[in-house]
């Protein structure tokens, strides 16, 4: 049986939800449908998920919600009327949203965006299976209530295993089921959201748990390119990806599936098929846990802004013992994660995403680094991007270092960072945000031009 996850593109108006259900009806191995909430009609469209976020900021700053409200109501009724609905879903829908917003009036701030973020993909479910039963296909949603559940905050949302027990029952249901993504509750009943783009993620748990032969990931491109399309002109096409090459590319900037989609899938060894909605016949990206790495060196290129760097240096750094993990202590105790740790003899830089960070953070981090820990100068700079070069063919290939390295010196920046070492599998470099985008054409045309796919 296979699973397959539709994107916002992918059932953003009725005339995409419609391709949907001829995409199901033409395999009968197509069992499990994962949607999103609509996402964009167009380039200036805004996702439903945006429209919700709105809705829920009005909430919190105590400001009237019902513009807001018709915005997100507006395209589940031209999507009910496209399809041919009863309106009579637009009610259930519009009760829905009123009753959310009255159940976190008194709500802290985490649980008004979830609960109003999760109402995206749960209406549209119901409406999309609400068409699949009016054209006589037999198809039933499934609420995350059933099964779906996930840990308990502060951390951020997982699926617990219990999860995977409860929803492995699905493999056995007589009908097609439309399963919402993007959301899962805690044991004590707890609604909570993943990360944006999370739906992946809904559609990898439920491949796992029933043993999917396939995950099939419905988007709007043919396939995963080789480096960003909105940036590169007709990149390369990507036919076959490692599991490790698919992370190591949607950790910085590989929009097209979430990075923590993978794991339930690789722990399974269930491929993944990355395809086109409005081209399903286009044979897609295959992601699987081996291939053929001897063609060619490097498989993609990708690039990533909103990345900050703290710096601290002291002479003899190398001699102390317990200094990195005492640095590391102290970005703990702030609740901060970070990506990266090159360092030097005297020196280290400590590679962390910028929105964690806020000004009273960073003092409290530069004074206790500097009082504790005796540092003799640390600081913060924002503003850089991370590029990361991909591919498993690149420990056997010797200089590819070096042509990286020279194709971003042609754009004129400085590289402030160079992260190889450990990964088998890529190579980073931290740059000055305002050249991502020269960098990572140039990168491009070092590494693709010339050489067939
Ligand atoms: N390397 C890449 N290959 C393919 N698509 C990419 C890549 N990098 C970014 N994208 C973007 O990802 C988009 C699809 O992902 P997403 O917006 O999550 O779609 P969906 O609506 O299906 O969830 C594409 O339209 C494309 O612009
Ligand atoms: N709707 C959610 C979750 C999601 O996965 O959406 P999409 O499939 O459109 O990326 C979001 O916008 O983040």
């Amino acid at each position: 049986m296979k699973v397959c996850k539709f994107g916002g593109t992918s059932v953003a108006s009725a005339e995409q939800i419609k391709k949907v259900a001829s995409i199901i009806q033409s395999d009968a191995s197509r069992r499990i449908v994962v949607v999103s909430a609509p996402g964009k009609r167009h380039s200036d469209d805004v996702k439903v998920t945006d429209l919700l976020i709105d809705v829920a900021e009005a909430i919190i700053a105590k400001q009237p919600v019902d513009d807001k409200l018709a915005a997100v109501l507006q395209r589940y009724e031209d999507n009910a009327a496209g399809l041919g609905l009863d309106q009579k879903i637009c009610e259930m829908i519009k009760e829905d949203l009123q009753q959310r917003c009255k159940d976190v009036a008194t709500a802290s701030v985490e649980k008004v965006f979830d609960l109003l973020k999760a109402s995206g993909e749960d209406n549209n479910a119901k409406m999309i299976a609400a068409y699949f039963n009016s054209i006589g296909m037999a198809a039933r949603y499934v609420s995350p209530k059933d099964g779906l559940v996930v840990n308990d905050a502060p951390e951020r949302t997982m699926a617990i295993s219990q999860a995977y027990d409860q929803l492995s029952a699905l493999k056995n249901a007589a009908e097609i089921i439309v399963f919402p993504g993007f959301f899962g509750f805690t044991t004590a009943g707890q609604l909570r959201t993943f990360d944006r783009g999370g739906s992946d993620i809904t559609g990898a748990i439920l491949a796992a748990a029933v043993g999917a032969e396939l995950y099939e990931n419905f988007t709007d491109v043919d396939c995963v390119f080789s480096a960003n399309p909105k940036v590169v002109n007709s990149p390369a096409e990507i036919v076959e990806i490692t599991y490790r090459e698919m992370r190591e590319l949607s950790y910085a900037g590989f929009s097209v599936f979430h990075d923590e989609a993978l794991m339930p899938v690789v722990k399974q060894g269930i491929p993944v098929n990355i395809k086109n909605t409005n081209n399903p016949s286009a044979p897609g990206t295959h992601i699987m846990p081996k291939r053929d790495a001897s063609k060619r060196a490097v498989t993609g290129i990708s690039a990533d802004s909103g990345f900050s760097i703290l710096y601290v240096s002291k002479y003899l750094m190398n001699r102390e013992i317990g200094f990195g993990r005492k640095l590391l202590q102290i970005l703990e105790e702030e609740g901060i994660s970070y990506e990266h740790t090159p360092s030097g003899l005297d020196d280290i830089s400590v590679i962390i995403r910028s929105f964690q960070l806020d000004e009273a953070k960073e003092n409290r981090i530069l004074q206790r680094v500097t009082e504790e820990l005796y540092a003799d100068d640390v600081n913060f700079r924002h503003g850089f991007s991370m590029i990361v070069v991909v591919g498993e063919g690149m420990k056997y290939k010797t200089g590819l270092a070096a042509s990286a390295a020279t194709a971003i010196a042609r754009t004129g920046a400085n590289i402030e960072m160079i992260n190889q070492g450990s990964s088998e599998v890529s190579l980073s470099f931290g740059v000055l945000q305002k050249y991502e985008n020269e960098i990572l054409k140039e990168l491009y045309e070092e590494f693709f031009s010339a050489v067939s796919v």
